[in-house]
């Protein structure tokens, strides 16, 4: 397994926090950035993890902006990509083991290092289902498949 690690200037903290954090649990892992204390935009570092998510047999992602909700947009664009914005150790075991997410999210202005350490390592032990969560996955990626016009 490894993981891919990517953030904003306000989720860096967090995200370098969660990436040390895995790398003392011998987990490989890829830092995509951002690495400068300066003000970025969350979609470039979504795609770029997201991406490298979709070409990387046994990849996970690992996404963290303010609040999360700007990278769960911008990495749930990319087909094939579940990420899951997560904020209890429920959600976290529940984005694994119903949703199949290959991508967590966390909200570095929203939540404790300790607690978002902590659904890391639980999001990464669980596993998926199957069954009726996969007949829910596959409806999914119809989803995707679908052109579904305009938003006037
Ligand atoms: O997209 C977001 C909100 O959903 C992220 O939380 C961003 O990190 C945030 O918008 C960045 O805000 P800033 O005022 O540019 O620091």
């Amino acid at each position: 397994m490894i993981l891919y690690f990517g953030s904003d200037h306000a989720g860096r903290e967090l995200k370098d926090i969660l990436l040390a954090h895995a790398k003392s649990k011998g987990i490989s892992t890829t830092d995509c950035g951002t690495n400068a204390d300066l003000s970025v935009d969350y979609p470039d570092y979504a795609r770029k993890v997201g991406e490298a998510v979709m070409s990387t047999p046994e990849a996970y992602g690992v996404l963290v902006c303010g609040t999360g909700i700007g990278m769960s947009i911008a990495a749930n664009k990319i087909r094939g990509i579940r990420a899951a914005l997560v904020y209890n150790e429920e959600t976290a075991r529940l984005a694994h083991q119903h949703n199949n997410a290959n991508i967590i999210v966390f909200g570095g202005r929203e939540m404790a290092a300790k607690d978002a350490s902590s659904w890391l390592d639980t999001f990464l032990s669980a596993a998926f289902e199957g069954g009726r969560h996969g007949r829910r996955i596959e409806k999914i990626a119809e989803i995707e498949q679908e052109n579904h016009g305009t938003n006037p």
